[in-house]
């Protein structure tokens, strides 16, 4: 085949493996079996090895490279990763309302409420529009490089859509039940431990030092906040979402945006009822002010912003099984 010819063929492949990524991930209707998918893969990785000028950084042959590391590094982030005061009822939610209302001056505020993914924190640095480093939260000003297993996660742009000098992103690493379920189901199998939940998987997977592993793990990442952006002005939290997915991030679509704290409060009770039918955990709700100038206004502790707080859902009693009571009976 002549460079030409492969270079139209390899791009057609990307666009095709782009989509069906979409499909798969985003809106969760695969378009295409594993093994097809797999052999879109396989025949871009063939003709980038025989033209090694065609290969780019966005290309899906990209993501699950390297050997396995030694150790890994640690990161700074740009800035620190603040943590979240927890509200319990809707009485602190209202208190905290009363809070930021009286910080703004009274004036009106409107919430972004999202779903707590229950898995762990990462931070995904972009330069030039270039995925550059991954890292864990680790204590919030130091975590660890973790680009490599990050690059292997399907939903995390290689390269953004459009051009951006710099963009730190956060967002949460999680690993769906069904994925889950079945690792743990193949670990018993092999005589190797198994993991308490969801949350402890995508942890452990993302601290394997060999990527082919953490790339068999089924991880995603839900980005939910622009740590720093230079390169375009955005107004709101709602429009921060809007622009990530705009450039390539898988961002939950599932959000409420409303300065009734009313509904707020009732939004939040039908999710802490129906999360058992999420195909992911999660442990609760986060209330954002959506206002990026009322944020500025309320401002941030050491620890934690004064414009956010986390709804923490009821820990979950261990619902014994009946087939546990038949066993011990
Ligand atoms: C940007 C802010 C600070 C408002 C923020 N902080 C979060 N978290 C901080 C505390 N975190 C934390 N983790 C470990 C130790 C202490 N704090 C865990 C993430 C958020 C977590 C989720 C989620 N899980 O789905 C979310 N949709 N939005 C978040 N937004």
């Amino acid at each position: 085949m002549k460079l030409e010819e492969a270079k139209k063929r390899v791009h057609a492949l990307k666009e095709e493996i782009q989509v069906h990524n979409r499909a798969y991930y985003e809106l969760d209707r695969p378009t295409i079996s594993d093994a097809e998918y797999d052999l879109l893969v396989r025949e871009l990785v063939a003709l980038e090895t025989a033209f090694p000028e065609l290969v780019t950084p966005d290309s899906p042959s990209q993501r699950v490279g390297g050997k396995p590391l030694e150790g890994f590094k640690a990161v700074r982030h740009r800035e620190p990763l603040l943590s979240l005061g927890n509200a319990f009822s809707g009485e602190d939610l209202l208190s905290f309302h009363h809070r930021v209302t009286q910080a703004v001056g009274g004036d009106k505020v409107e919430y972004v409420v999202e779903f707590k993914i229950d898995g762990l924190t990462v931070a995904l640095s972009y330069q030039n529009s270039l995925l550059v480093t991954g890292a864990t939260r680790g204590d919030g000003e130091v975590g660890e490089d973790i680009t490599q297993n990050l690059k292997t996660i399907a939903t995390v742009p290689l390269q953004l859509n459009s051009p951006v000098a710099v963009l730190e992103v956060r967002g949460e690493a999680f690993m769906p039940k069904k994925a889950f379920l079945r690792l743990n189901e193949d670990r018993e199998e092999a005589g190797a431990p198994v993991f308490a939940n969801p949350r402890n998987a995508a942890a452990g997977s993302l601290r394997q030092l060999d990527p082919k592993v953490a790339a068999s793990r089924q991880l995603q990442v839900f980005v939910y906040d622009i740590l720093y952006l230079d390169g375009a002005s955005i107004d709101t939290h709602g429009e921060a979402l809007k622009y990530l997915e705009q450039q390539g991030f898988l961002v939950n679509q599932e959000r409420f945006c409303s300065g009734d704290m009313e509904q707020v409060i009732s939004y939040i009770r039908h999710w802490s009822e129906k999360r058992h039918e999420l195909p992911y955990e999660i442990d609760g709700m986060v209330l954002k002010v959506n206002d990026l100038s009322q944020r500025r206004e309320l401002g941030a502790t050491s620890k934690a912003p004064r414009w956010a707080i986390a709804y923490k859902f009821p820990a979950e009693q261990a619902r014994t099984r009946v087939t546990d009571i038949m066993v011990r009976v």
